[in-house]
């Protein structure tokens, strides 16, 4: 079975690719459990240097990387090459701090016996992971499992199957085991297989609340542990007091990056009314200040949505949520006249909670503004969300914003900046927003053998 990548710019086939059949499956599961036996006579310190080097392969290759990833899922050329040196930068994080966050505890037990916790691998980790960060969602996968000796196998978005492609190639090309790190160009219903399969010891799945459902279901089955960092609706809250100007520029920047699709962006603006009128008016600014084109150009500003459906499904949501009494403060959406997935840039305001969109993740380039008279109002609406993976509190003391980040229910709060993913913090959610922690010490202990061995 054949499949197709479509660049979202100029909507021409980028290249073809094959579904795996099951002897490919067998034979990388075969040589990612061969890698696992062996790497557990190798040694934490011994694998940091090997991500020293796929750190450097990641820079090598930077333009190549960013290349595939504009011409597979649409992202500026700019923002392309970011991420491949912050999957670089992931590596390097894991390559420096890993092995010191690996060292065994020591314990006591009966007065004067002792014993200790050792971190170890535990096996197969298969890797589920979406199209919007092609390189570092799967590095943040990777390199913490490669440290402690799982191997990895990723099961990446069809849209980004190149990506996917050059991903394993840079691992390879730094000198890396294969079966440490393998694609698999696979359909769901293989995924499903592979997850029964008792060499595979952890899922970690990035994507919908409705596909982490699924594949968080056919793990139970097998026993088998997972993290799953799924959708979010973050608020982004700003008070009297905050710089209401920086406020507004990081909204924009936060809700219009990567074309909006980020699951972790600023998606409902929460403003005090005291302050609505300032933030309304410079937020409108920057939504009409961004320039849709060639994404590969350096005057772009706005990428093309990853696919059709993607914009699709965008506009549908938007075209409900005005039949339901939504206003736009800017209007914009698909332009039928222009080739590519193009999507302008839209602020809607009034929406009520019997909106059915009020609620729903609004991937793309499409902000909420609500107004609010108190400050116990805007902590109030933030939680009212079936999400809770980020948000952020723009106030005029920091004692403030930490006691609202305090009472916001979500994995991650930032304070007077926009949230972004920084491989020194953990990053992950509550809710319908997911569980388990990527990036940091934490994502180390996810899927290791926490063992304890008592020395008696
Ligand atoms: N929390 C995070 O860290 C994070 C990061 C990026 C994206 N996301 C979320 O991802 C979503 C957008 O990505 P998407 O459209 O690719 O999501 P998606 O759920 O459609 O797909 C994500 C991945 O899961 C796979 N998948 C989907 N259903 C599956 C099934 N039944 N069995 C096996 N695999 C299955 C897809 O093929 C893909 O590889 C948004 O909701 C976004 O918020 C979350
Ligand atoms: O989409 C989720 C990832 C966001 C980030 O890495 O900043």
């Amino acid at each position: 079975m054949k499949f197709d990548v479509l660049n979202p710019y100029s909507e021409s086939i980028e290249a073809t690719f094959t579904i795996n059949n099951q002897q490919l499956v067998e034979a990388a599961l075969t040589n990612a459990n061969r890698y696992f036996e062996t790497a557990k006579r190798g040694s934490f310190e011994q694998r940091a240097q090997q991500l020293h080097a796929i750190a450097t392969a990641f820079r090598t290759n930077a333009k190549l990387l960013a290349k595939t990833a504009t011409q597979n899922m649409g992202k500026l050329l700019q923002e392309s090459l970011q991420e491949a040196n912050a999957a670089a930068n992931i590596a390097d994080y894991y390559a420096n701090n890993g092995p010191a966050a690996l060292v065994s505890k020591d314990y006591q037990y009966l007065g004067t016996k002792r014993a200790k916790l050792t971190y170890e691998a535990t096996g197969i980790v298969l890797a589920i992971e979406p199209w919007n960060f092609p390189y570092t969602q799967v590095m943040r996968v990777f390199a913490p499992n490669f440290l402690l000796g799982n191997p990895v196998l990723l099961k990446h978005a069809k849209i980004v199957a190149g990506c996917a492609t050059v991903f394993e190639q840079t691992v390879w090309q730094a000198g890396i085991e294969h079966g440490a790190f393998q694609n698999l160009f696979v359909t769901n219903e293989q995924v499903a297989d592979i997850i029964k399969d008792q060499r595979v010891q952890g899922v970690a799945l990035t994507g919908s609340t409705k596909a982490g459902k699924v594949v968080a279901s056919e793990a139970a089955q097998a026993i088998t542990k997972t993290t799953l960092e799924l959708g979010g609706n973050d608020a982004f809250l700003v008070l009297p007091g905050a710089d209401i100007k920086q406020a507004a520029k990081d909204a924009a920047t936060s809700r219009l990056r990567n074309s909006g699709q980020v699951c972790t962006s600023a998606k409902r603006m929460i403003v005090h009314q005291d302050v609505a009128d300032e933030f309304t008016a410079a937020l409108i600014n920057e939504f009409k200040s961004r320039h849709m084109g060639d994404p590969m150009a350096e005057t772009t500003t706005l990428a093309p949505l990853a696919s059709k459906s993607i914009q699709t499904t965008l506009q549908k949501q938007v075209n409900l949520a005005i039949q339901h009494g939504a206003k736009e403060l800017v209007h914009g959406g698909i332009d039928d006249s222009k080739a590519g997935n193009f999507f302008s840039p839209v602020l809607l305001t009034n929406i009520d909670e019997a909106n059915p969109i009020f609620d729903e993740e609004l991937f793309g380039p499409v902000g909420q503004l609500h107004v609010v008279e108190s400050t116990d109002a805007a902590i109030k609406l933030a939680n009212r969300s079936q999400y809770g993976l980020a948000g952020a509190v723009y106030a005029g003391s920091i004692e403030q914003a930490q006691m609202i980040a305090k009472q916001l229910e979500t994995g991650q709060v930032f304070i007077n900046q926009p949230s972004n993913g920084y491989p020194e913090l953990p990053f992950g959610g509550v809710k319908n927003s997911g569980y388990g922690r990527e990036m940091s010490d934490l994502a180390l202990y996810e899927f290791a053998n926490q063992k304890m061995i008592a020395l008696g």
